[in-house]
């Protein structure tokens, strides 16, 4: 799997866990598809090979005891090949599929128990979905396609038509509000597809593959678009992708998806670093590391001893950069965080990276 990434410096890391509740949480969540589904998880019939099962019971394991949480502010990539569950898994979120067993909260609320109009609450208010195909309403201008969230929860035509151009002009689309969906290029129907998702103001925002239909420029470019709004937002995102670069790019963590199962949660660089099995290693192998390992990974650690901190490297500086830094002066860099030296880089810890060296010994914090 080849994969390009941009030279970006690394991403701020996503903000620390404050003590309150994850926005979702997710504990032993199965399902399967099928006649008596709910007899499959836990039991000997969930050990069975994938094609015995479904021999035997016509039951598909689509999601597999899976558990994690999604803190606030995270941008949270479901990653896997064709098959491995994703859209099963992120639509069980907020019960657009019927999960079979397990636990499932936002905001400390348990999903499983929410009534008709709760769940319908949940769709419209906190946990807004865009997807592939964005099913925008041919015969409205973009306008009103923006605005058609706000209409369903019953604000007036002169208020959601204010609030849904605020969302045009912070997707890029303004100017081209009175077009219809047929007068739009594919890479501008996904955005406003975006802004009809972002009008009704979401506490999460769940993405299934928006951009897989786009061409690789466009794609890029919607990318960036999603970095900016979460920057400037800090907006919690769950984003399912099958392409390895989008999730390096995206996530502040990721979780990887085999079979249903999740193999591998973590940030980028835990699992370009530290790939958890040969499955992950064989997915990441042609990852350019020094593109997503930082110096905090590839350094020796340890003081230097000295106290002018030569090179002077912020400990989330990426090994590309820090090998530029290194070739340029020709000497060892410092890691320095508040004033304190962590460790120690050189030609050699960061050509160990490049190399694909070592690191996976290395801690990761
Ligand atoms: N309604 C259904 N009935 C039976 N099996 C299903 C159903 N929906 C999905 N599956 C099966 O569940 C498994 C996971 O499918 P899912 O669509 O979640 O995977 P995915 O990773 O999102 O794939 P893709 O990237 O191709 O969309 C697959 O084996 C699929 O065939």
């Amino acid at each position: 799997m080849s994969t390009t990434l941009s030279k970006e410096p690394a991403r701020e890391p996503a903000p620390e866990p404050t003590g309150a509740p994850p926005v979702f949480s997710i504990r032993n969540l199965w399902k399967v598809f099928g006649p008596k589904a709910e007899r499959v998880p836990g039991s000997e019939l969930a050990d069975l090979p994938a094609d015995e099962l479904r021999r035997s019971t016509g039951c598909t394991v689509a999601v597999r005891d899976v558990s994690f949480d999604v803190h606030k502010g995270e941008v949270f990539v479901v990653m896997g090949l064709s098959g491995s569950g994703k859209s099963t898994l992120v639509r069980c979120l907020t019960r657009l599929i019927e999960p079979t067993s397990g636990t499932l909260e936002i905001d400390g609320e348990d999903v499983r128990a929410m009534d008709k109009a709760r769940l319908r609450e949940l769709r419209r208010h906190r946990a807004a979905m865009v997807f592939q195909h964005f099913g925008l309403l041919p015969h409205r201008t973009v306008l009103d396609n923006v605005a058609y969230g706000l209409e369903i929860q019953g604000l007036g035509k002169p208020e959601r038509r204010a609030l849904a151009m605020k969302v045009v002009t912070k997707v890029g689309l303004e100017g081209m509000e009175h077009r219809r969906p047929a007068q739009l290029s594919g890479g501008q129907q996904q955005r406003v597809g975006l802004a009809r998702a972002l009008a009704v103001d979401p506490e999460v925002l769940l993405f299934d593959e928006p951009f897989s239909a786009l061409d690789p420029l466009i794609r890029r470019d919607m990318q960036e678009e999603v970095i900016r709004l979460h920057h400037e937002e800090g907006r919690t995102m769950i984003f399912i992708t099958h392409d390895l670069s989008e999730a390096l790019r995206l996530g502040d963590r990721i979780a990887l998806m085999r079979d249903g199962e999740i193999v591998q949660c973590g940030t980028p660089e835990e699992i370009v670093a530290q790939p958890a099995d040969d499955y992950v290693r064989d997915f990441v192998r042609d990852v350019p590391r020094e593109q997503v390992i930082t110096v905090r990974t590839a350094m020796r650690a340890g003081g230097c001893g000295g106290s002018d901190h030569p090179g002077s490297l912020a400990p989330d500086t990426i090994v590309a950069a820090a090998i530029e830094i290194v070739a340029r002066s020709g000497a060892a860099a410092c890691v320095v965080e508040d004033g304190e030296c962590l460790g120690v880089v050189d030609h050699e810890n960061l050509l160990a990276v490049v190399a694909g060296i070592g690191s996976e010994r290395a801690a990761v914090s």
